[in-house]
C-alpha cells in the first residue's frame, strides 16, 4: 500500500494512542492542521483510520459572564454592601451596579431570601436577612466558576447545576454547538504498523546537491497531485488585444511580408487620398468623413516629379491611357494635414520608395475616422493593409489570400465577397464574414490598384492589396461581440480573456 510520509507518520502516532481527538493528533504529529486532516481523510480512505465527528451542545461564557467572573454577579456586589451596612436603600447600590444590574435586583435578593423588602416614606428599604448573612456558594456560582475555568462546557454538565434558560435569561452563557473530531485506528491500520512501516522522510524539491551527491537515490520523493483543485492565479499577461496583433504581425512576418512602419499618426492629404488616385472633390475627402488638423494646417509634399506625375494622373490620366479625373489639381488641397484615415496610405508611399517584385508588404495602423460609437464602430481603429506585387497576379489571386486571412487569421467559419467600390482598385470587392450573434460584418476592402495609381508611383507591375479592419477581425478572434471591449478596462475579461493562438 502506498503511503505518503505524513500518512505513515500519522498512523504510527495514532497506532501509539488508538484514538484520539483530532486536535491531540495534530499535536503528536508535529505537522500542521492541514496536512494531518488531509493524512486522515487518506488513511481513511485506504481504511485504515476512522474520522468520527460529534457535535456537542454547550454552553459558551458571554462578554457579560467574563465580567462577572471578574466582579462578581450583582447579588454578590450588593449582598456585600447590606452585609456592611444591614439597612439600605437602592441609592446604596448606585457605586456597585450598574443601571441595568440595579433594576431586577430587588426581585434577585427577595428571591434568595437575603434581604427583606420594604416602603418607608414612599422609598424601598432592603434589609439583610439571616440567610444573607449565611449565604454561600449556590448552583449557579458553580456554574460559573465552571465556565470561567474552562471558557466552553458541554451543556448537559452545565444543566446539572442550572437550567441554561436560567444562564441565558441572565446573559451569562449562551448555548452553542461545536464539532468535536476523533481519530480512531482500525485493525488493518493496527495490522500495518505491527509489520512495520518505513518512515523516510519525503523530499519535496530536487536541488542540485541532490543530483550531484547521488542521494536522490536514497530519498523518497513526495507525490503530488496533479489533479487537486487550486486557487486561480492570475500572472501578468499582455493585454489580450495587443497580443493579438503582436502574434498576427509575427504570423505575416513568418508568411514572408515585409512591415511597411511610420513614425507618425498624422498624415498629408497627399498619401491618404492624392497618391492613391482619389480624385479631390471625391465625397469622402469632406469633413463627415475624416478629421482635419486644425494646426499646422499643412505639410509638405514629396520630390517634384513624383508629384508632377500624381497631378497628370489626375488631371488627364498621365500616360496610362485613361481620362483621369479631368480636373485641375491642388498642391495646397493636397497638403492638408489629417489623421491618417487608413493604412492604405502607407501602401502609396512603399510603392513610391520602391519594392520588391515580387514581393508582399504590410503594415498595422491605428487609424481614424468620424462615425457613430456602437458595438461595431470606433473613430479610431486599426486596419492591416497590405499588398502583393508581382508579374503574374490577378483578382483570383487577391480572393485566395481574403480567404485565408478571414478563416485562418480571424477564424471565420464563413466569409462572402461582393462587389465594391474604391477610387483606388479595380476591380474593387468587399468582404464580410458571419459572427455567430452580429450576423454578416464587413470587415475590408481590397482590389487590384489601378494603372492611374501604380504608374504614378512608379510600379508598373499588378499589385493587388487589402485593408482589413481588424479590431473586428479581433472580436471573432477573441469572442468578443462589442468591439469597444477590445479598449476595455473590465479587470475580469482582463484576466480571464484567453489569449488567441
Ligand atoms: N483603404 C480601404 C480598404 C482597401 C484597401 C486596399 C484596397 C482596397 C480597399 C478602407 O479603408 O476601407
Amino acid at each position: 500500500m502506498e503511503l505518503s510520509y505524513q500518512e505513515k507518520l500519522t498512523l504510527i502516532r495514532l497506532s501509539e494512542v488508538k484514538r484520539v481527538r483530532f486536535e491531540e493528533l495534530v499535536e503528536k504529529t508535529g505537522l500542521d492542521q492541514v496536512a494531518v486532516m488531509r493524512s486522515v481523510l487518506g488513511l481513511q480512505s485506504k481504511g485504515l483510520a476512522r474520522l468520527e465527528e460529534r457535535s456537542e451542545r454547550i454552553a459558551k461564557l458571554t462578554e457579560t459572564g467574563r465580567r462577572y467572573v471578574e466582579i462578581g454577579l450583582p447579588e454578590w456586589r450588593a449582598l456585600a454592601v447590606l452585609r456592611e451596612k444591614g439597612r439600605i436603600t437602592l441609592d446604596d447600590l448606585r457605586d456597585v451596579l450598574t443601571e441595568d444590574e440595579l433594576k431586577p435586583i430587588v426581585g434577585l435578593l427577595r428571591k434568595e431570601g437575603w434581604a427583606s423588602v420594604r416602603k418607608e416614606n414612599g422609598k424601598l428599604v432592603l434589609e439583610i436577612t439571616e440567610k444573607g448573612l449565611k449565604a454561600g456558594e449556590r448552583p449557579i456560582d458553580k456554574a460559573l466558576k465552571l465556565l470561567a475555568e474552562r471558557g466552553i462546557v458541554p451543556l448537559n454538565e452545565v444543566e446539572k447545576l442550572v437550567p441554561a434558560k436560567e444562564l441565558k435569561r441572565r446573559k451569562i452563557a449562551e448555548e452553542d454547538t461545536t464539532t468535536e473530531r476523533f481519530v480512531e485506528i482500525t485493525p488493518e491500520g493496527e495490522e500495518l504498523v505491527r509489520k512495520g512501516l518505513e518512515l523516510k522522510e519525503e523530499v519535496s524539491t530536487l536541488t542540485p546537491e541532490l543530483l550531484k551527491s547521488g542521494k536522490w537515490r536514497e530519498v523518497e520523493f513526495k507525490r503530488f497531485n496533479i489533479q487537486a483543485p487550486v486557487r486561480r492565479f492570475y500572472p501578468g499577461k499582455k493585454q489580450p488585444y495587443r497580443a493579438f496583433l503582436d502574434k498576427l504581425r509575427r504570423r505575416l512576418i513568418e508568411m514572408g511580408f515585409i512591415e511597411m512602419t511610420v513614425d507618425s499618426l498624422i498624415e498629408t492629404q497627399f498619401w491618404n487620398f492624392d497618391a492613391l488616385f482619389q480624385p479631390q472633390n471625391h465625397p469622402a475627402r469632406d469633413w463627415t468623413d475624416t478629421y482635419q488638423l486644425k494646426y499646422p494646417k499643412s505639410g509638405g509634399l514629396p520630390g517634384r516629379d513624383l508629384v508632377e506625375r500624381v497631378r497628370a494622373s489626375h488631371e488627364h490620366g498621365g500616360d496610362t491611357g485613361s481620362r483621369g479625373w479631368g480636373y485641375v489639381w491642388s498642391p495646397e488641397r493636397a497638403m492638408l494635414l489629417m489623421p491618417r484615415a487608413h493604412g492604405t496610405a502607407l501602401d502609396a508611399r512603399q510603392l513610391a520608395k520602391g519594392v520588391e517584385i515580387p514581393g508582399k508588404y504590410f503594415t498595422i495602423q491605428r487609424v481614424f475616422r468620424p462615425d457613430v460609437l456602437d458595438r461595431t464602430h470606433l473613430i479610431e481603429f486599426n486596419q492591416i493593409d497590405g499588398f502583393v506585387v508581382g508579374e503574374e497576379l490577378n483578382f483570383r489571386h487577391l480572393l485566395g489570400i481574403l480567404k485565408r486571412f478571414a478563416v485562418e487569421i480571424a477564424g471565420a467559419k464563413r466569409v462572402k465577397f461582393l462587389p465594391d467600390y474604391y477610387p483606388f482598385t479595380e476591380p474593387s470587392v468587399q468582404m464580410s464574414a458571419y459572427h455567430p450573434e452580429l450576423g454578416w460584418v464587413e470587415f475590408g476592402g481590397a482590389g487590384i490598384f489601378r494603372e492611374e495609381m501604380t504608374k504614378a508611383l512608379g510600379v508598373d507591375v499588378p499589385v493587388i492589396a487589402w485593408g482589413i479592419g481588424i479590431d473586428r477581425l479581433a472580436m471573432f478572434k477573441l469572442g468578443i461581440d462589442d468591439i469597444r471591449y477590445l479598449f476595455s478596462y473590465d479587470l475580469r475579461w482582463l484576466r480571464e480573456a484567453k489569449l488567441v493562438w
